[in-house]
């Protein structure tokens, strides 16, 4: 499964220090939570348009490409898909740097895994090194609502994401293919959205620095 990937890749030239695809931004999104809760199946639903029901466990990492727009933008979509194993653990934390957005993912039919959400998301503060953990994007994932035998409900995850930074939350079915196409289109927008804030911030700063720069010379002279 993991070379089987390999068709999906292709390499983005390095123009003026960005990292474009023709005229696309290549923007790299994670999947992590526990194992078993659906996030190969929600990127192949994404990518390919298709279900396994008897899919394998992920060894390490796999990820797949696809290329969309979104309020007008060309983005070429990197997702990367983690195993949710705890003895992979040592497999997948070097890669979570350079990410732009972590989907945090449970089932809606498994306490435990919405339970480890907060351990996900230390997780990946701690290997991804981010640099501004106070905006970093994540949006959360509540995969198999097909099910019908529920453990949590809409509620109580849509409090979690307000008290965890206000992130973005979706009910998804990689099965039925519920809100999966919403759901990254969702973290494409949280990035491009970061990233007008850092824009913004720059502009205001560099507009500062000029302003500095204005007053020493009065103090020098
Ligand atoms: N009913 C239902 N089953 C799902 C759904 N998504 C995934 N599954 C099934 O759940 C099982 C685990 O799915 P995976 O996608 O392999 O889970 P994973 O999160 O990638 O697991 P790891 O690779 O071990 O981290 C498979 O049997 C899938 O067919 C869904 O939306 N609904
Ligand atoms: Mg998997």
């Amino acid at each position: 499964r993991v070379s089987r990937n390999t068709h999906f890749y292709h390499m983005h030239p390095v123009v003026d220090g960005s990292i474009m695809s023709g005229k696309s931004l290549l923007l790299k999104v994670i999947l992590l939570g526990d194992g078993g809760v659906g996030k190969s199946s929600l990127m192949n639903r994404y990518v390919t348009d298709r279900f396994d029901s008897q899919s394998f466990h992920t060894i390490g990492v796999e990820f797949l490409n696809r290329d969309l727009e979104v309020d007008g933008r060309l983005v070429t979509l990197q997702i990367w898909d983690t195993a949710g194993q705890e003895r992979f653990k040592s497999l997948r934390t070097p890669f979570y740097r350079g990410a732009d957005c972590c989907l945090l993912t449970f089932a809606v039919n498994d306490l435990q895994s919405f339970q480890n959400l907060g351990c996900w998301k230390k997780e990946f503060m701690f290997y991804s090194d981010v640099k501004d953990p106070e905006r970093f994007p994540f949006v959360v994932l509540g995969n198999k609502v097909d099910m019908e035998q529920r453990e949590v409900g809409e509620d109580e995850a849509r409090a979690w994401c307000e008290e965890n930074g206000c992130c973005p939350y979706f009910e998804t079915s990689a099965k039925d293919d519920t809100n999966v196409t919403a759901a990254f289109e969702a973290a494409v927008r949280e990035v491009l959205a970061a990233e007008d804030q850092i824009d913004h911030a720059l502009l205001s700063s560099t507009i500062d620095l000029h302003g500095n720069r204005k007053t020493s010379r009065v103090s020098c002279c």
